[in-house]
């Protein structure tokens, strides 16, 4: 793995040691986004039928799945599969549950009633990857929150086998969730089929979920266009930073550092340590483990923008991280939750050695659909509100304008919009009369 030390660098040379892969998209890739995108708005399930057999190499009459095929998906699941899937889910609902958004009010002024009360956005459209390897566990990340919102539509499209058929784990986590609107396509052109609507395809008025750079990239274009959906977050390549001082394991930070490498060539891991002796234990601790992973070859090309970075000190890690924004935050630290304030931007975090990345990816309870890019200086992962509408409302007496009427109409005149100063002031008249 490419090794560097922090202090050694220049200013520019720290910028591209954390530049990540995903973020070097292209203009050929945002033109051919953008040339797909088009085609599917323009001839809806004729063009989503082309490029599925483009890109899935797959040739499909029908993009829906049947009542039958879910029960045979159901049917087919070893139980021991279903049983993990079912007590994820358990846990995945009771975190979300714990943290919805309340509705709530309070009269900010005697006869001034302000509140907020809470709306399932109508329809959702929910994105899950498998392309290089289907992930049940992303129906469960996107399904149960839309659930708990109790949003009356939900799409999901999910990329078809080689043989025609979805992945029968994430059919029967799509059920578990009560998702049964569910399509065979993937890409670019599931991304337009639910943002744009297809003769098949329900338009969704907004998209959730991760995927590779075409499906983000997509994503992004739909956002912007006139007539697209809106969507929950840049959640594109996996990323994974680990802090690590000198008690830390080496193996075990190795197979955290590969677990992300291992989604796609275009995932960065990053290991920050103020222990050389360590970087020396991963860097071996990663060959070995590379040596025996049935993805080694997509791991090692995610390697090739990874880094073990030397620090100074902890402080210095920190500092990094922040400007960095992981997706994923492991502190391999003694006494980690001490350090958990100096955490400013990350999508999750883990704490100390027993909190390995793969447990929030399946089943701790938390969300694995994370913001990447960067894009946890600003946004946070999933979670229940992400599917709702919080509307405010006011209720007002005569008491209350009565009250708070002068302030409006001090300000109306102030800002010269005399229309919005007569509305408040008509109704004053009419009180003091
Ligand atoms: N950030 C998160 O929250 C999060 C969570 C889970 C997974 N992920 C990421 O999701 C990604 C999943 O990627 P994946 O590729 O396995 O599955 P995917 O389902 O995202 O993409 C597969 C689809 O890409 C399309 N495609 C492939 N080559 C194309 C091309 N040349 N032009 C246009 N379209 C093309 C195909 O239609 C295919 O169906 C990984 O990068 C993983 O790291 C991120
Ligand atoms: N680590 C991924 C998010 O970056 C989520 C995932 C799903 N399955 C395994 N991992
Ligand atoms: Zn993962």
């Amino acid at each position: 793995m490419n090794r560097v030390a922090w202090n050694s660098l220049t200013a520019p040379e720290r910028a591209q040691a954390l530049r990540r892969p995903a973020q070097q998209v292209g203009a050929r890739t945002r033109e051919a986004v953008a040339t797909l995108l088009d085609q599917v708005r323009a001839r809806g399930d004729a063009a989503v039928r082309e490029l599925t057999e483009r890109f899935d190499h797959v040739v499909l009459d029908t993009f829906a799945v049947t009542q039958v095929e879910f029960e045979a998906a159901a049917a087919t699941l070893a139980p021991a599969l279903r049983a993990a899937i079912d007590e994820a889910a358990g846990r995945i609902e009771a975190f979300h549950r714990e943290g919805m958004l309340r509705e709530y009010a309070m009269d900010t002024a005697p006869g001034v009633r302000c509140e907020r009360v809470l709306r399932p956005i109508a329809r959702v459209g929910l994105y899950v990857p498998a392309g290089s390897a289907p992930l049940p566990s992303t129906a469960l990340m996107l399904g149960v929150p839309a659930r708990l919102a109790g949003c009356r539509d939900v799409v999901l499209c999910t990329p078809p086998r080689p043989d025609g058929s979805a992945d029968p784990a994430v059919l029967y986590a799509a059920m578990r969730c009560g998702v049964r609107q569910v399509f065979k396509l993937g890409g670019v052109q599931a991304i337009a089929a639910m943002a744009f609507g297809t003769e098949t395809v329900p338009r969704c008025d907004k998209l959730f979920g991760p995927g590779n750079g075409y499906v983000t990239e997509a994503k992004r274009q739909v956002a912007m266009l006139e007539g697209g959906a809106a969507i929950d977050m840049p959640a594109g390549p996996s990323e994974v930073l680990v802090i690590a001082d000198a008690g830390a394991n080496a193996a075990f930070v190795a197979a955290d550092l590969l677990s992300q490498a291992e989604h796609g060539p275009d995932s960065q891991v990053l290991l920050l340590s103020n222990d050389e002796e360590l970087i020396d234990d991963v860097a071996v601790q990663v060959t070995r483990q590379l040596a025996i992973l049935p993805r080694a070859d997509v791991a090692r090309r995610a390697l090739e923008s990874s880094r073990l970075i030397l620090v100074d000190t902890l402080e210095e890690a920190f500092a990094i991280s922040n400007a960095y924004a992981p997706e994923h935050l492991i502190l391999a630290l003694r006494d980690a939750r001490a350090w958990l304030p100096r955490v400013e931007t990350a999508g999750s975090v883990f704490l100390g050695d027993w909190a390995p990345e793969a447990l929030g990816d399946y089943c701790s309870g938390t969300n694995h659909v994370l913001p990447t890019s960067g894009a946890a200086r600003y946004v946070g992962g999933l979670n229940v509100a992400s599917f709702q509408l919080a509307i405010t409302v006011q209720e007002v007496s005569r008491e209350g304008i009565a009250a708070i009427g002068p302030c409006a109409v001090e300000l109306a005149t102030a800002e010269g919009l005399d229309a919005h100063r007569l509305a408040v002031a008509l109704r004053l008249e009419e009180v003091a009369a």
